[in-house]
């Protein structure tokens, strides 16, 4: 804005200048001789003036149509949200008709400019914080000082006095044959699995499909050690043939594994967590965390509100979270799990829809444990090329060195990014597969993180019938509470859509 009142400013005295000028001053006289070109001159001038006044009207015009595009397309439409947002929030003491829902969102986004680029953010009282943006693929930012060493020790206390539990379980044993699950011969898998068509499958053509099965993680040494156990490669030439192929079974490699006896280390994840519920009625740390992810992410306060418990997540030495995304990507029959309730069917492909992530070190680690972004800032995303030479960049015990990006924990500090991209209407897109990420093995120490993740649904219209039938819900019960009537689920029923926790 600055700039464009400089600019203004220059034209003003362009302007000024016109008029000053001494072809068209009156205290000159005009000698006979040259009377006409004196008043071709000043046609010369008069019309010079015309010129630049209209270019600084056309000016003025456009200055003031972008500050209506931009008022329209950021202002207003996060105010109109909020507008809502504060509607709900009184819906407490009166009813929110259908019609008052806004029928457009717009999320604001925040801007990274740069890798480095350095922005200070206004989040608590008499503290200002710097955002530094850390990749503009996927959109990533740490805040140093998020939160303090007494909330970080608050956090910690209150996940353990609620519990622990595993992140992940021992594999269930006694699962349906994959290909029974699928449908599939052998041979249409074989041609599913072999990506460059060679008819032979190279470990990382496995790999890619098949590192993950059952919640166990297959590495190329794996590999390496089934074929031998199994004799399945019998040219040993390390590729499998379709002959060699159809001698395994459709789940033979998880299987091997469970046989031989698994260590939590083999798993996807070997961490513990707990759920902390922020809403009203919690500890007033929490809540306080929650309000601060408002104000960092600038998203309006209901969906913020309305989004999945704090996850706290402990990792003991050897723990460990290999490569994944936060949330799954945007197929037309995605459906999400926090919009359950607005979903018109039930879907089989149901996922996280996690918009943003908040990701907060609640200490500092000994050794060990940082969060790699393998692919940040990657050129191109190939699922392929994640696997080259036996180095697969998913897997965090092994290959954390060779990713593009690792954050090192830092007590206090938040790091938060995009999972997925912008629809460019102001609403949310397709996943951002750079948002590719993962815990690295901790070598020394304990490591304590917490995740608060903004659930949105990247189908607009669900994620507003969503909200409607929440505060729908919340007037109900804030009827029957002041008529005195327990409501129909009881009166301790708060609304959570997040019924699996
Ligand atoms: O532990 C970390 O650094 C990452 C954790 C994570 O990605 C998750 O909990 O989803
Ligand atoms: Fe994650």
């Amino acid at each position: 804005m600055q700039y464009d009142l400089s600019t203004q400013d220059q034209k003003m005295e362009a302007h000024e200048s016109v008029e000053d000028e001494p072809g068209s001053s009156p205290i000159q006289p005009p000698m006979s001789r040259e009377r006409a070109p004196l008043q071709k001159s000043s046609v010369c001038s008069r019309s010079y003036f015309m010129v630049v006044m209209i270019f600084f009207h056309v000016y003025i015009i456009n200055v003031i149509a972008l500050l209506f595009y931009v008022h329209y397309n950021n202002g207003p439409s996060s105010k109109e949200f909020t507008s809502s947002t504060q509607h709900q929030h009184n819906s407490f003491d009166q009813p929110v008709p259908h019609e008052r829902f806004p029928q457009t969102m717009h999320l604001p986004r925040i801007e990274g400019i740069r890798v480095g680029h350095v922005q200070k953010v206004s989040l608590v009282p008499n503290k200002v914080h710097q955002m530094r943006t850390l990749s503009l693929k996927p959109l990533l930012f740490e805040v140093p000082g998020f939160l303090s060493d007494e909330e970080c020790r608050v956090v910690i206390q209150l996940a353990q006095l609620k519990g622990l539990m595993e992140s992940q379980v021992m594999v269930p044993d006694g699962q349906e044959e994959l290909t029974e699950q699928l449908n599939l011969s052998p041979e249409e898998i074989f041609n599913l699995l072999d990506l460059n068509q060679d008819n032979q499958l190279q470990p990382q053509e496995i790999l890619t499909h098949s590192r993950v099965r059952d919640g166990i993680w297959l590495t190329p040494e794996n590999l390496r050690e089934i074929y031998a156990g199994l004799h399945a490669d019998s040219d040993g030439n390390g590729l499998l043939s379709l002959d060699e192929f159809r001698m395994l079974s459709g789940d033979a490699f998880q299987r091997f594994l469970k046989r031989r006896g698994l260590k939590r280390s083999q798993l996807v994840r070997n961490s513990r967590h707990t759920w902390l519920y922020q809403g009203q009625g919690t500890h007033q740390v929490l809540q306080e965390v929650r309000k601060r992810v408002t104000l960092l992410t600038r998203l309006p306060s209901e969906l913020v509100d309305l989004s999945e418990p704090l996850q706290v997540v402990r990792y003991e030495q050897g723990g460990h979270y290999h490569g994944h995304h936060d949330s799954g990507p945007v197929y037309p029959e995605t459906t999400c799990t926090h919009t359950r309730l607005a979903a018109n069917s039930s879907s089989p492909f149901e996922t996280s829809c996690r918009y943003i992530t908040v990701l907060y070190y609640l200490n500092s680690v000994e050794g060990g444990g940082e969060t790699t972004f393998p692919v940040a800032d990657n050129r191109t995303y190939e699922e392929l090329s994640l696997i080259q030479n036996d180095v697969d960049l998913l897997d965090t015990r092994k290959n954390c060195d060779k990713g593009n990006l690792r954050v090192k924990p830092s007590k206090g500090t938040a790091v938060f990014w995009y999972n997925y991209l912008s629809d460019g209407r102001g609403w949310v897109g397709e996943q951002d597969e750079y948002s590719l990420h993962g815990g690295c093995v901790v070598t020394s120490g304990t490591k304590w993180v917490a995740n608060n993740w903004i659930n949105v649904d990247p189908d607009y219209q669900r994620q507003a019938r969503y909200q409607q039938l929440v505060s729908q819900q919340q007037q109900q019960q804030q009827q029957h509470e002041t008529q005195g009537e327990p409501s129909e689920s009881g009166s301790s029923r708060h609304t959570d859509p997040h019924v699996e926790l």
